[in-house]
């Protein structure tokens, strides 16, 4: 039904009457309850009408009426009064916009206007803005009745120009054109996020304060009571709470501001709000006291963890140059060892041990310079980097960080280096100014204490190698293992499983059997696992007895047989002692980057062919090198080794040789294989054969000298693993072997020491073709004697 446009019709009695006789058909977009009784109409304009006969006046008014369509802009008109309207109302639509700017409305209100003015007709626009502007009733009125558009634009030309000459009292009003707008432009229903509705009618709510001379405009913004304006003095409380220097304070304010000038709606908004938020969460100025006290500290070491004495002792070391010196400008350090010697787990109780709060960082796999650093915030959905996430986890600026798997991060990617990312970090003279991408402004992290670690040295890139100091945990024997499990591992287990620790009891030689049948491992995680699962089949046990009323007869011991109907049969065992011995087949020793020890087999053949070398077994560069290196020594010695009758012959002249690496899926490289290959070549041709209780590693030179090389704890514990019971190894590791190894293994394998590859062969063939020993005396090369 037609409204009528005068809602303040002051005659009741003849209302017909005193009504205008043009109108406006409109579309009820909803209802709202507005406080107490009162109700909120939103309608949308359809089209103008005319009363052309009143029907009736009761029980509600009736009129017939004339509706006008609505006459659309033509811009190919002919009329050229209409087009020069047009223009004119177009040029001043465009000052009412640059007007706005410079009133400095909010951007995305403007952006929104002029996306309106863009996309609207000329009439609907006039329509819109001639509602807003002020003019007087009867103006109004006028321009309802008129319906001819360009009689329209004439008028709207005009009172606009009036009106951009007071602007200033337009601030408001073009809130209220963006309201009418959206509400034209947009389902209303739904449509307005709540966010949007609420901050429109804070708008309204303003202007109204405004008129009644209640608030001036500055204060407009901090209208007590409303959620938002609350959340908003939250955040500049946080900002102010946080304590950060002068100039990054003086950074977040001028982004709190920003952030109160833009429109919720936007998603700037959101971005700069969730920058806030995290720069207020940082500890700028928040830290724990720490608590230093070294015999404290030491009790704590020993209680969480068995052995590693030299570990132990060095960290004791480090903490109390913190205590004397009173900073943390000492080389970060770097745990590195094979997997599950409890790298993690030491850091954890360093930072227990000096009342730290602890955080650890996996830098396993990152490969993106933008994961340690952060990305910059034009980035969509752009966050803090890792260091910094950790900080505001940490909440404290003084954390123990405990950057897990430094050796695994992938380097020189197409997304940046990450390591060089670390390199600040580490760094006591730069990481007090260490600056994030996304935080953009520096951080001090001189007060955290690092500690890395690392499984091998080998892919640490050596300027990052260079600001840590290494403390290397090697891996454990099984007497050790036994230690671990009795005092840690066994008692966590039974406490993890809510059983008492009398109720699973485990001897000794249980626990070793369990150790070396079921793991093959330099650290404790498998052998823990293992652990976990013998308590759980001992809870199910107690527990059905527990049911069953039957207590008594739960039995807490944990025998060797208990373990096979646990675990099943057991997975290793010692296979190499075992084996036949064979001429071509060696045992060398090998150190993966892992950090893990293992033996490595060696099988060399030869067939009719013209002196070639192949080589199998998922091999690198380096390894295939050593094979060659090998080949070509014995080749050269052949005389000597007594393989060939004469000097002139060449031992491989209608032969082929293939040396294969069985485990062929496991990738092997290095040149520690050097001597055991060429053992093995020599063990082929000779029919000599090396007991498979013999082990080797070393390198070889082309002179046939015996090189030292690396990871020889852990390669001695793996040959003692596999029951190998003499080892040859370089003279030069010889320090290796007193330092490092337990002295119950030394005590358990014989370590022959070489300087050259004829010592090797002399130490290790040993059986002849009939399985007897034979004293062979190899002669020296006699490229030795120019040595
Ligand atoms: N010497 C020890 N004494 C007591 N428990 C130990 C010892 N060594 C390791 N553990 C235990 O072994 C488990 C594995 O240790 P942790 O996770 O620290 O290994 P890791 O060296 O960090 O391994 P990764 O290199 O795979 O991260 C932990 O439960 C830890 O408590």
């Amino acid at each position: 039904m037609p409204m009528p446009p005068q809602s303040g019709s002051t005659d009741r009695s003849t209302p017909s009457d005193s009504l205008f006789q043009f109108g406006c058909l409109a579309k009820v977009l909803r209802v709202e309850r507005v406080g107490f009784g009162g109700y909120a109409i939103f309608a949308e304009g359809v089209s103008r009408f005319r009363v052309q006969a009143m029907l009736q006046d009761k029980p509600h008014l009736l009129a017939k009426v004339e509706h006008f369509v609505e006459q659309v802009e033509d811009v190919n008109s002919r009329d050229g009064d209409l087009l020069t309207q047009i223009t004119a109302f177009r040029e001043l639509s465009k000052s009412f916009i640059s007007k706005m700017r410079d009133l400095q409305l909010p951007d995305p209100l403007i952006a929104q206007l002029s996306k309106l003015m863009d996309n609207s007709k000329s009439g609907v626009l006039a329509n819109i803005l001639v509602s807003v502007i002020e003019t007087t009733y009867e103006e109004k009125l006028e321009y309802l009745s008129t319906t001819t558009l360009k009689a329209r634009l004439i008028m709207a030309n005009e009172w606009m120009t009036r009106q951009l000459h007071d602007m200033n009292d337009w601030l408001m009003k073009c809130l209220k054109v963006l309201k009418i707008s959206q509400q034209i432009h947009s389902n209303i229903e739904g449509k307005l996020s709540k966010k949007q509705r609420e901050y429109y009618l804070r708008q309204q709510l303003n202007a109204i304060k405004t008129e009644l001379g209640e608030k001036d405009e500055q204060t407009q913004g901090g209208s007590a009571g409303s959620a938002e304006d609350e959340e908003m003095s939250e955040l500049k409380r946080r900002i102010i709470a946080a304590r950060m220097p002068k100039e990054a304070e003086a950074v977040a304010m001028r982004e709190f501001k920003r952030l109160k000038k833009l429109h919720p709606s936007s998603a700037e908004w959101s971005v700069s709000r969730t920058y806030l938020d995290v720069v207020a969460d940082l500890p700028w100025s928040k830290h724990t006291q720490d608590v230093l006290d070294i015999s404290k500290a030491r009790s704590q070491l020993d209680g969480d963890h068995f052995g590693l004495d030299n570990v132990k002792r060095r960290v004791l070391e480090y903490l109390s140059v913190i205590k004397v010196k009173g900073d943390l400008k000492a080389p970060i350090i770097c745990f590195v060892g094979p997997p599950g010697v409890g790298k993690t787990s030491l850091g954890k109780s360093i930072a227990s041990a000096m009342h730290r709060e602890f955080h650890r960082i996996s830098l396993g796999g990152v490969r993106d310079e933008a994961d340690i650093r952060g990305h910059r915030r034009t980035y969509v959905g752009a966050l803090p980097g890792l260091i910094m996430h950790g900080m505001r986890k940490a909440s404290v600026n003084n954390p123990v960080i405990l950057l897990d798997e430094i050796d695994k991060t992938v380097q020189s990617s197409y997304y940046g280096d990450p390591s060089a990312a670390l390199l600040e970090v580490l760094d006591p003279e730069q990481n007090n100014t260490f600056t994030d991408h996304y935080v953009n402004m520096p951080f001090d992290l001189s007060k955290v204490l690092f500690i890395a670690t690392a499984n091998s040295v080998d892919t640490i890139p050596a300027p990052l190698l260079d600001r840590m100091e290494v403390i290397q945990i090697p891996g454990y024997t099984f007497e050790e293992k036994l230690h671990i499990a009795r005092q840690h591992l066994l008692p966590k287990q039974i406490k993890a499983h809510g059983l008492e620790v009398d109720q699973v009891q485990i001897s000794d030689e249980t626990l070793l059997k369990l150790a070396e049948n079921y793991t093959r491992e330099s650290g404790v995680r498998n052998f823990e696992r293992k652990i976990a699962s013998v308590v759980r089949a001992k809870c199910v046990e107690w527990a059905e007895f527990k049911e069953s009323g039957n207590i008594d007869n739960y039995n807490q011991h944990v025998t060797e047989k208990d373990l096979e109907t646990i675990l099943g049969l057991q997975t290793y065992e010692k296979e190499i002692a075992q084996n036949d011995a064979e001429a071509g087949v060696v045992t060398g020793l090998a150190y993966s980057g892992s950090g893990n020890g293992d033996i490595l087999m060696i099988e060399a053949t030869y067939m009719p062919g013209d002196g070639k070398l192949q080589l199998t077994g998922s091999l690198g560069d380096v390894i295939r090198e050593s094979a060659q290196i090998a080949l070509t020594w014995v080749k050269a010695q052949a005389y000597e080794l007594k393989l060939t009758r004469s000097p002139n012959v060449n031992l491989v002249e209608h032969r082929d040789v293939h040396i294969h690496f069985p485990a062929g899926a496991v990738a092997k490289d290095g040149p520690s294989a050097g001597i055991a290959l060429a053992t093995s070549i020599v063990s082929l041709f000779s029919g000599k054969r090396v007991p498979t209780t013999t082990a080797m590693t070393g390198e070889i030179s082309l002179r046939g000298r015996v090189l030292p090389v690396g990871g020889i704890k852990e390669k001695v514990l793996a040959a003692h693993r596999a029951g190998i019971k003499t080892i040859i190894l370089p003279a030069r590791n010889r320090k290796d072997v007193t330092g490092d190894v337990p002295e119950t293994i030394r005590n358990s394998i014989e370590f022959v020491y070489v300087q050259t590859i004829s010592d090797v062969l002399q130490a290790a063939l040993i059986i002849d073709e009939r399985g007897m020993e034979v004293s062979s005396h190899w002669i020296p090369s006699r490229l030795e004697s120019h040595l």
